[in-house]
């Protein structure tokens, strides 16, 4: 299914919290969609057109027996699908848990709300769920260049209703299982006008990596995908979990970052962990949330300095270590490393890629040093995190 609505490249900065702007009158009422039916398997779209598709591709007679594996409903420009669909091995299956194993379950959180917790132990780099999303659209919402006559605040109302409707399309493609499993996310965007879907994407949306129009890095022209389980997933500056995309199942895989116990909550970092307490908090307000983990809590100067400086710390040990390597004569970066290690540890951090980077180097200086014990422990440990 096709909409003509041209994609244009200026993205709203959406409000949050509670909107005080009247409603626009009915003379700017949303501009009516315009579609065309497509047979699902097309791919000749040109780039500003809107794609309403499912993926995989779906018979219409098709249930949960034909594609265990879920269909995604998805919002595309046209050479995004073609893109997907043109993905080595696509569609492949979601990847499974060690044995088929369920690990965790959604219930009641002390944050408020539903969250995800571990019903038994999960080890570093353990896949923990995979999924295919709910629903994948454009992340970012394209202002209506032509609403003449109108206020800011009104043109970005009037673009949002829009895409209300477009969402709301999408979200009526939906088999009535998805559907409702959709409509029953938590929506913090009650108030800020909007829409009941928009709401839903902005709450529980996560950014599709890889996915993207035009040029990657280009924010205005990403998705956003919302899923079942990992829509249900709380926020931590320590974060316990990180994911991954596939493209070629078309699926986001959560994994353990650390060991985690039996019942412990899973949480996932919804802003740039390696920034300051209050840059933290800007990023994390228009999810409506006040951030009461305990890294926000007990956040002072040196935890503050320590996420900033973070890669910065680590490029220095790795220059130092490349001179060891070349010239073992010269002092070590065993217990520099160690130290970060445990700074990390504490801070809750050690999802971080230099992390990895840090086990690995400790364990390269016990193998040269001939403390293959220690090594081995070190290495156990980098190949786990290689795994996250
Ligand atoms: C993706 S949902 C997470 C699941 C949600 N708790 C539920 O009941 O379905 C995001 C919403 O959960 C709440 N939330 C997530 N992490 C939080 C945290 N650390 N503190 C307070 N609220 C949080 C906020 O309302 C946020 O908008």
């Amino acid at each position: 299914m096709l909409n003509t609505w041209n994609l244009a490249p200026r993205q709203i900065k959406l409000p949050y919290g509670k909107v005080e702007t009247p409603q626009p009158t009915g003379a700017f009422a949303p501009k009516k969609l315009s579609v065309r039916e497509f047979s699902g398997g097309t791919v000749d779209y040109s780039e500003n057109m809107i794609v309403f598709t499912t993926l995989p591709p779906m018979n219409l007679d098709a249930t949960l027996d034909d594609e265990p594996n879920n269909w995604t409903e998805c919002i595309l420009a046209g050479p995004v699908k073609r893109r997907i669909l043109s993905t080595p091995g696509f569609p492949r299956s979601v990847e499974k848990t060690a044995g088929g194993k369920v690990n965790h379950r959604v219930r009641a959180s002390p944050f408020g709300g539903l969250g995800v917790f571990a019903t038994r132990p999960i080890r570093t780099g353990d896949l923990i769920v995979a999924e295919r999303p709910l629903l994948i659209s454009p992340r970012g919402f394209e202002m209506r260049v032509e609403s003449k006559g109108l206020t800011q605040a009104e043109r970005i109302q009037v673009t949002m209703q829009e895409w209300e409707e477009r969402l709301d399309v999408a979200v009526k493609r939906m088999t009535d299982e998805n559907r409702k499993v959709f409509m029953a996310l938590a929506n913090s965007h009650t108030e800020d006008r909007s829409g009941p879907i928009q709401g839903i994407v902005r709450t529980n949306g996560y950014r599709v990596p890889g996915l993207y129009d035009g040029h990657e890095g280009d924010n205005t022209r990403a998705y956003t995908a919302v899923m079942n389980v990992m829509s249900r997933i709380n926020h931590s500056c320590s974060p316990n979990t990180c994911h991954r995309f596939e493209m070629a199942s078309l699926s986001f895989e959560l994994r353990a970052i650390r060991d985690i116990r039996q019942g412990e909550e899973l949480f996932y970092s919804y802003c740039d962990i390696f920034r300051t307490k209050i840059e933290r908090a800007e990023e994390l307000a228009p999810y409506g949330i006040v951030c009461a983990c305990p890294a926000c809590v007990g956040a002072t100067k040196e935890t503050d300095l320590l996420r900033s400086e973070l890669a910065k710390r680590v490029e220095k040990i790795q220059a130092d270590h490349h001179v060891w390597m070349k010239d073992q004569s010269r002092p070590n970066v065993l217990a520099a490393s160690l130290k970060l290690i445990a700074e990390i540890e504490k801070e809750g951090l050690s999802g971080a890629p230099s992390f990895t980077s840090l086990l690995g180097m400790v364990a390269n200086v016990y193998v040269e040093s001939d403390n293959m014990n220690s090594a081995m422990k070190y290495l156990d440990q980098f190949n786990n995190h290689c795994r996250a």
